[in-house]
């Protein structure tokens, strides 16, 4: 009774007492009191006593209930009974199994001493039971395997009792295993609209704690040694194991008879052709919907165990008592899971043999499990059949979870191998685009600090170009003003030429000579002093005829490049005039350079502010002169008159003009004029050179600073 029921029941109680009371209320008896107390008592009584009576069996009817869900669990167990066989009848012996006193599910045992005992179980088959009418009973927990639920059916029983008989069968009877197989490619038909099934059937046996595979071709040869192994999904697997693909009945039966042809059987005395180690024949059901893509993949395994009869009783010895030893020992392990299962305990001794090893997934936790417990009805086979019957109880005792659909793992792990790796990949884009970003925020620092310091090199360029301005301002000044002083050295050209005037060729530097610096541009600012010491005295500067003819020659020969490489390049001419000879002792010399342009542009293409100056200098046609500086600060003039023809003719002249070949480096000023042109030791220029007679120092250059120290010296 359920607690609707119950309530119902308490209801309709309250109303017939409410109505009781009323009746008594209104009954003839109101008024006598003594009769009145008496009656209300003994109806308050009966009262109790039938509350009592329905509470009891709502109580009884609750319990009862319970026990029909308890048996709505996933294990079920069925027992079958075999007939007598032709032996048990000639021997005269009498079935102990009583089916007619007791209800449809429930088994009565007599016992020798008269005595009953009862076993319920979820069905139970009489011996004339047919092999249809058991399969019927386990349709409903074979076709789970297709809706993606693990199954596992055995037979379990004393040898003899018809478990190969039940699983397995016989070409006329076909038993589970066969049926079961027909039953799936049925149903698999029926869902071909919405579902793909594929089928895989596996046959393997345990025999001596050996799993060997009974699908492979030829089983005259060494098997290979197949062991059992737990997936990454946490299943059993037995890598190796032949896995035939059916899409028969045909093929089905083929491989079940070559199956079983290869099983390990031998004689005992209690069957002829007793199985001597567990069958298991695994159905692997892979299952995809074509609806919604869902995949699955489960197993169905079909177990003929082997005899589970005491060694003792079936007299046998040698190899067939080592078999029957390995068979109880794996049965006693499956009895200990079986009860660890039942007691609910944490540790649960699977691995204790092959056999239940191979079935963890499926006896217990999320499968569906269904026993048949094997009996036999002779007297002789009692305790054995008591044995079975009390094993079997402790099965069914077993609670197990809820069955869960079995999703295809393999894919799943596939999946999440994929989400493992996706995750992966999003951390190391991570990790790129961080360091990207950090890349990028150095980048924009650096280009922050290249901008600036291309504005301070604009700046600079600025600042040059204003500097260089200023100083072609100074330039053009000091120039003019050369020009000034020009006008007045030729007016005093005429006086100096009563003197005479000796003009001495400045010896040539050789071009290679390191002691003379590069000139400079002219400027009005002190040049910074020279690193190299000034080693010349001023009587090297002064060569003597020896060497002047030799520094002429060389000389001359620098004229004879020039003269093909730069003829048309500026050339210089310094010029020092010696008063007289008796004071040249007394008085230093005076020096002029004069620098004279040709009008034609500068060989050198490039546009550098100095050639630029040049450029600018050429056109306007103006001299270049430096001067000796004269320690007293009095400038005397250093006449030198042009043109050189009467420089030369001018022996008389005091004046001495060197002629010194300016290093071609400098573009500013002309090199010596060329040997050929002059054909002697003098050079006479083609155009007028300017005598520069200056009292005030406006120009600086280094030649002009070593001029003005060798001056010293001479002094000195
Ligand atoms: N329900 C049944 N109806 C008719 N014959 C049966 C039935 N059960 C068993 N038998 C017969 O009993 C004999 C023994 O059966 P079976 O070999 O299946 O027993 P078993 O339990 O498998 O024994 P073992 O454990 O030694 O292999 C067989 O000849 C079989 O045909």
């Amino acid at each position: 009774m359920n607690d609707q029921a119950m309530e119902t029941l308490c209801h309709d109680f309250n109303s017939a007492v409410t109505v009781s009371d009323d009746n008594f209320k209104n009954s003839s008896f109101c008024g006598i009191s003594d009769e009145h107390d008496h009656l209300k008592k003994r109806y308050n009584e009966e009262c109790e006593l039938l509350k009592k009576k329905y509470l009891d069996e709502y109580n009884e009817r609750k319990r009862l209930y319970n026990e029909i869900i308890e048996l709505k669990g996933n294990i079920r167990v069925f027992c079958r009974c075999r007939p007598l066989n032709s032996d048990e009848i000639s021997n005269g012996s009498t079935s102990v199994v009583d089916f007619d006193s007791c209800q449809e599910n429930e088994l009565q045992i007599m016992s020798s001493d008269s005595s009953k005992k009862l076993f319920k179980f979820d069905h139970i088959f009489r011996p004339e039971s047919n092999q249809e009418a058991v399969f019927l009973q386990t349709i409903p927990i074979v076709t789970s395997v297709l809706d993606g639920f693990n199954v596992c059916i055995f037979a379990y029983g004393q040898t003899g009792t018809g478990k190969t008989f039940t699983m397995e069968g016989t070409p006329e009877n076909k038993g589970v295993n066969y049926r079961t197989l027909e039953e799936l490619f049925k149903v698999s038909d029926v869902r071909s609209n919405f579902m793909k099934y594929e089928l895989l059937v596996s046959m393997l046996e345990v025999y001596n704690e050996k799993i060997r595979d009974l699908l492979v071709e030829n089983c005259n040869q060494p098997t290979k040694k197949l062991e059992i192994k737990q997936s990454a999904e946490g299943t059993q697997e037995v890598p190796g194991l032949v896995e035939a693909r059916v899409y028969n009945t045909d093929e089905v039966w083929e491989l079940l008879k070559s199956g079983s042809r290869a099983r390990s059987v031998g004689s005992t005395n209690a069957n002829e052709l007793s199985s001597r180690s567990h069958c298991l024949v695994r159905v692997t059901v892979l299952g995809e919907n074509l609806i919604n893509g869902q995949r699955t993949r489960s197993h169905l395994w079909l177990v003929d165990l082997a005899g589970s009869e005491r060694v003792g009783r079936l007299e046998v010895e040698g190899e067939r008592l080592k078999e029957s030893q390995f068979i109880n020992k794996s049965l006693s392990a499956l009895g200990d899971v079986i009860s660890a299962l039942a007691s609910k305990t944490t540790h649960v001794p699977y691995r204790n043999s092959k056999l239940t090893h191979m079935l963890q997934s499926s006896l217990g936790g999320d499968c569906k499990t269904l026993m048949f417990v094997q009996i036999s009805p002779s007297a002789a086979d009692l305790g054995e059949t008591l044995c079975s019957l009390n094993f079997a109880t402790r099965v069914r005792g077993v609670e197990h979870g809820p069955a869960r659909k079995q999703a295809d793992v393999g894919d799943l792990f596939k999946y999440k191998q994929l989400a493992e790796k996706a995750k992966n990949d999003e951390k190391e884009i991570k990790k790129l685009q961080d360091s990207v970003q950090s890349m990028q925020l150095r980048l924009s620092a650096r280009e922050h600090i290249c901008r600036g310091l291309q504005e301070k090199v604009r700046d600079l360029e600025s600042q040059l170009a204003e500097e260089r301005k200023l100083r072609l301002k100074q330039e053009t000044k000091a120039l003019s003003a050369a020009a000034s002083t020009q006008s007045s050295a030729i007016s005093s050209l005429g006086q100096s030429k009563r003197r005479t005037t000796t003009i001495e060729k400045k010896p040539p530097l050789a071009p290679s000579s390191k002691l003379r610096l590069p000139l400079r541009r002219i400027s009005n600012f002190m040049p910074s002093r020279s690193p190299v010491a000034p080693t010349k005295t001023r009587n090297s500067m002064i060569p003597l005829p020896e060497q002047r003819d030799k520094e002429n020659m060389s000389s001359n020969t620098l004229m004879e490049s020039c003269k093909t490489k730069t003829l048309m390049k500026p050339k210089r001419l310094s010029i020092t005039a010696r008063p007289s000879a008796a004071k040249q002792v007394l008085e230093p010399k005076r020096r002029a350079s004069i620098a004279t342009f040709r009008p034609e542009p500068s060989s050198s293409s490039m546009a550098t502010p100095l050639n630029r100056s040049n450029a600018r200098m050429q056109t306007e046609r103006v001299g270049r002169k430096s001067f000796v500086w004269d320690p007293q600060r009095v400038w005397r003039t250093a006449s030198v008159s042009s043109p050189m023809s009467q420089m030369k003719g001018g022996s008389s002249s005091a004046a001495v003009v060197e002629q010194t070949a300016i290093s071609t480096r400098s573009s500013k000023f002309m090199c010596s004029p060329p040997l050929s042109q002059a054909g002697r030791s003098s050079w006479i220029p083609k155009h007028p050179t300017v005598i520069a007679l200056q009292k005030k120092q406006l120009v600086w250059s280094p030649l002009k600073m070593k001029a003005m120290r060798n001056s010293r010296k001479s002094i000195v």
